[in-house]
C-alpha cells in the first residue's frame, strides 16, 4: 500500500496563518506584489513596513533562492495598503505545486483584491533587449499540459470555481494603464507585451526547447508566475503580471551565449529603479474593486 498523498491545505490551514498575519499586524492590503529573482527591492518602497520572516510565520513554506529573501512585507504605497513577497517559490526547489501558491490564498483570506506578479525571464522575442519590461497578455502553463496545476485536487468552493476561466487571466484594464504609466514615465522604449511561457526548471532551456517555445507562440520563459496567477483567478483576484527580460534565450548554435542565474540577478538590479517608480505608479491608479470576485 501507499501512503495517501496530501493534495493540498484545507481550508482550517489557510485560515491558521491568515488569522495569525490579521493578530499580528493592522495593515489590511488591497493589494498584493510578488516580487521576482533579484526584484525583491520593490518591496523597500513600502512605508511604515511591517515585516515578516517567512521562518517565523505559521505554515510558510521557506524561500531557499539566491535573490528570494524570504519575508513578508506590509506596508502602505501611494497611501495604499499592500503586502509584497521578497521571494517566492518555485517547483524546482522541490515544493509540491500547492505549496507554490499557499501565500495565494492566504492574500486571499487577508482581503487582497488585486495581484502584481513579477518575474525574470529568458526573452525569446528576437524583438526583445535585456531590460524590457514585458507586460504579461497571456501564458503558456507547460507543467499544466503535463497535469501539474496548482488547482488538481478536491475543490473548496469556498475559494472557487471546480473550473475557472482563464482566456482573461491578465487583466486588461490594468494592462491599459500599465501602458500610460509606462508612456508617462518615458519608458516606451523597453516596454513590450507579450506571452509568458512557464517551465519547471530549474535547468535552464536547451536551444532547441527555445525555438520550439518561440514557434508556440512564447515571447519570454520562465520558472514562475503561472501557479500563482491560475490560483489568483481562481478565487477572485484581479493580475497584472510583468516579466523583466533578464536575458535573451540562446537560439542560435553559433552563440557563444549562456544563460545564468548572476546576469539574471544582474538585470534586475539594473532596472530596479524603474520598476519601482512603474510598480508605484500603478498601485496609485488601482481603484478598489470593494472585493467583487473578477
Ligand atoms: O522567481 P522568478 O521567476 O523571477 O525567477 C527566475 C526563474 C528562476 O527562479 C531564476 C533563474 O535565474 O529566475
Ligand atoms: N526558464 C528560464 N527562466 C529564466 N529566468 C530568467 N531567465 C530565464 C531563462 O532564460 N529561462
Amino acid at each position: 500500500m501507499f501512503p495517501e498523498q496530501k493534495l493540498g491545505y484545507t481550508y482550517e490551514e489557510y485560515k491558521v496563518t491568515a488569522d495569525w498575519l490579521l493578530a499580528n499586524t493592522e495593515h489590511r492590503p488591497l493589494i498584493a506584489i510578488i516580487c521576482g529573482s533579484g526584484l525583491g527591492g520593490l518591496a523597500e518602497i513600502l512605508k511604515d513596513q511591517k515585516v515578516f520572516s517567512y521562518s517565523d510565520i505559521p505554515n510558510f513554506p521557506q524561500s531557499t533562492v539566491h535573490g528570494h529573501a524570504g519575508r513578508l512585507v506590509f506596508g502602505t504605497l501611494k497611501g495604499k495598503s499592500c503586502v509584497c513577497m521578497q521571494g517566492r517559490f518555485h517547483l524546482y526547489e522541490g515544493y509540491p505545486i500547492w505549496k507554490v501558491t499557499f501565500p495565494i490564498r492566504i492574500f486571499r483570506l487577508l482581503g487582497v483584491e488585486t495581484a502584481i506578479v513579477t518575474n525574470a525571464a529568458g526573452g525569446l522575442n528576437e524583438d526583445y533587449k535585456v531590460g524590457d519590461i514585458m507586460l504579461i497578455k497571456d501564458h503558456l502553463n507547460m507543467p499544466g499540459f503535463a497535469g501539474n496545476n496548482p488547482l488538481v485536487g478536491p475543490n473548496d468552493e469556498r475559494f472557487g470555481l471546480r473550473f475557472p476561466c482563464m482566456s482573461d487571466a491578465y487583466d486588461r484594464d490594468l494592462r491599459k494603464l500599465a501602458k500610460t504609466v509606462a508612456r508617462d514615465l518615458g519608458y516606451s522604449d523597453f516596454l513590450k507585451e507579450g506571452v509568458y511561457c512557464v517551465l519547471g526548471g530549474p535547468s535552464f532551456e536547451t536551444i532547441a526547447e527555445c525555438n520550439m517555445l518561440k514557434r508556440l507562440g512564447a515571447d519570454a520563459v520562465g520558472m514562475s508566475t503561472v501557479h500563482e496567477v491560475i490560483v489568483a483567478r481562481h478565487c477572485g483576484m484581479r493580475v497584472f503580471g510583468l516579466s523583466l527580460i533578464t536575458n535573451k534565450a540562446v537560439m542560435d548554435y553559433n552563440s557563444e551565449s549562456k544563460a545564468n542565474h548572476e546576469e539574471v540577478l544582474q538585470t534586475g538590479r539594473e532596472r530596479a529603479s524603474q520598476l519601482e517608480e512603474m510598480i508605484s505608479r500603478l498601485v496609485e491608479g488601482i481603484e478598489p474593486n470593494n472585493n467583487n470576485v473578477c
